[in-house]
């Protein structure tokens, strides 16, 4: 597959037709499967790196699984994912490599791209995050009056927020206490007045995270944060007060100096670093503060062991390439739209809206990385919440409905924090729902198995369970910063088969420019102005008009 010739077409291959025939008259019995096919567990369950992960409950047989190998075949999913791995620009619209992937190699690893060692140059700026993070946690770093930093407030957006938030939360366990970070994104002044409201400027560190440092949301909020520390901390200088209240994680570095913030304050990354894949860049500063050094360590070389495992495993072995073509089975085939990630793990809160800009901002396209018209359905609706509190709001759908759901149940057997309620092991409890979700789901229950337990016959209907409803269950040993990596670096490389065999860039985000362009032309007709309002088409004029009559 070369980038001249275009992608492969994946409904013209071989594959596809195997696939399509299968569908047409496909009718999974998971019980009939599991009852007649003893190995059927140990063919599907893998283990990479620390993740052991369970298919035998997919919509999945041999025949199946050997059509979409041979689709990965067909489509070249193996030279595309050596080309991300090389340095080659598959981000085709915007003529750049992505490597993501570099930010996890090891130091004394080498890959040279585009004419420069790029381990060198990520490294470098690891160390001075590693000495900044040092010093704000010793208390060596303090701020313009000279007390120790208690609070570090990162201000960004989409994938400068979203990764950090969602692995400061999941690493709970291992933050240093008596330091706090808080993240602001949203434009909504709420989000910046609510984030600061009991904070301290003269123990306040801010650092404004953008990949572009153009972002009008982070860079309207870096501008409060910075008129409420000069507020709060009176009389002080402002660039004194600036150039120890706040540090920047940019590509843009000129920019930073704009900014007014000293560019030895600055953490660079670059253009080869998405948004969404930068947690474990500089990106991550905040993170590196809450749990030191040596957890941002472990938390790369889990993304790092997950990409071994993903540029080396055969594809039958390999679990992001069978997760991401089973995803394509689902969507393709299945008529399945969204994607359910149901955590049994609340540190992991965050996760599916992590993954939400992840896969969907990657996948959510609808022409080819040659500008051609996609051929099949792309993307999914990825969304979920944390076990047992799914359970009781939304499982009903996954379980009765009439939409087909393919969800990842995802489970730690050491909790971060062990409670026993009497004799009870708390977690224990909390597990055995893990297991009896996905047993549910896969297995259902019979009209006869209803009737059998008394039930009376005109609600037997209601209380019958299909069963057949596709889950994953990935499981570790704990929830640590390695086991965090590994499984970001899953979802990335599941994101990446998938676009791979769609044939698309799931490294651009061209979709989210549109919005962008026409806030900022709107922006005077909020503000009364009766020649931009013209300008306008009627709802939205109307709906201007409505808010400057209702403004207080
Ligand atoms: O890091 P920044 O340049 O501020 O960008 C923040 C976010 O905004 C953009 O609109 C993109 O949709 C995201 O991919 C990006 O992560």
């Amino acid at each position: 597959m070369s980038d001249a010739a275009g992608p492969v077409d994946p409904t013209s291959t071989e594959a596809w037709s195997r696939l399509t025939t299968i569908a047409s008259d496909f009718a999974p019995d998971l019980r009939r499967w599991f009852a007649d096919d003893p190995g059927r567990v140990g063919r599907l369950t893998f283990d990479a790196a620390d993740l052991h992960v369970d298919l035998s409950k997919g919509l999945v047989d041999d025949d199946v699984l050997a059509a979409l190998l041979a689709l990965a075949e067909q489509v070249d999913v193996a030279g595309r994912r050596d080309a991300m791995f090389r340095g080659d620009h598959i981000n085709v619209t915007e003529d750049r490599a992505v490597l993501h992937t570099a930010l996890r190699l090891p130091a004394d690893a080498t890959l040279q791209v585009d004419g420069q060692d790029v381990v060198d140059d990520v490294h470098e700026v690891l160390d001075r995050v590693y000495a900044f993070a040092e010093q704000v946690r010793s208390g060596a770093w303090t701020g313009v009056t000279g007390e120790r930093i208690r609070t570090v407030v990162n201000i960004g957006i989409g994938g400068s927020d979203l990764g950090p938030v969602m692995a400061y939360e999941a690493l709970a366990a291992y933050r240093q206490d008596g330091l706090e970070c808080r993240f602001i994104s949203n434009i909504d002044p709420t989000d910046a007045a609510t984030t600061l409201a009991d904070l301290d400027p003269a123990s306040t560190l801010f650092i404004v995270s953008s990949k572009t440092f153009g972002t009008l949301e982070t860079l309207t909020n870096a501008r409060l944060c910075k008129q409420w520390l000069l507020d709060g901390l009176g009389g002080q200088d402002a660039a004194d007060a600036v150039a120890k209240h706040f540090v920047a994680v940019s590509t843009a570095l000129d920019k930073v100096a704009d900014f007014g913030i000293d560019p030895a304050n600055a953490f660079g990354f670059w253009d080869w670093v998405g948004g969404r894949y930068s947690v474990d860049s500089a990106i991550g500063t905040s993170l590196v503060v809450a749990i030191g050094p040596e957890g941002f360590r472990d938390l790369l070389s889990g993304f790092h062991a997950m990409d071994e495992h993903f540029r080396t495993a055969d594809l039958a072995e390999n679990v992001p390439v069978l997760m991401g073509l089973l995803n394509v089975w689902y969507t393709n085939f299945l008529d399945a739209q969204t994607h359910a990630v149901l955590p049994y793990a609340q540190l992991l809160h965050r996760f599916p809206a992590y993954l939400q800009q992840l896969t969907m901002e990657s996948n959510g396209k609808g022409v080819r990385w040659d500008g051609s018209p996609v051929t099949t359905d792309t993307g999914e609706v990825f969304w979920g919440e944390p076990g047992t509190n799914g359970q009781h709001a939304f499982y009903q759908l996954i379980h009765q409905g009439t939409r087909l759901i393919p969800a990842d149940f995802i489970a730690f057997a050491t909790p971060a924090y062990p409670l026993v309620d009497g004799a009870q092991d708390v977690h224990e409890l909390f597990l055995a729902n893990f297991f009896a979700q996905t047993r549910a789901l896969a297995f259902g229950k019979t009209a006869d198995e209803v009737r059998a337990e008394g039930t009376r016959e005109e609600i037997v209907p209601a209380r019958v369970f299909s069963g057949n409803r596709p889950t994953a269950s990935i499981m570790a040993p704990a929830l640590t910063p390695g086991v965090l990596g590994q499984l970001i670096a899953l979802y990335e490389h599941i994101t990446f088969t998938q676009g791979a065999v769609w044939g698309i860039d799931s490294f651009d985000q061209w979709g989210v420019e549109l919005g962008k362009q026409l806030a900022q032309q709107i922006s005077p007709a909020v503000g009364g102005d009766a020649e931009a309002a013209a300008q306008q088409d009627a709802s939205t004029q109307a709906l201007i008009d409505y808010y400057r009559r209702h403004r207080s």
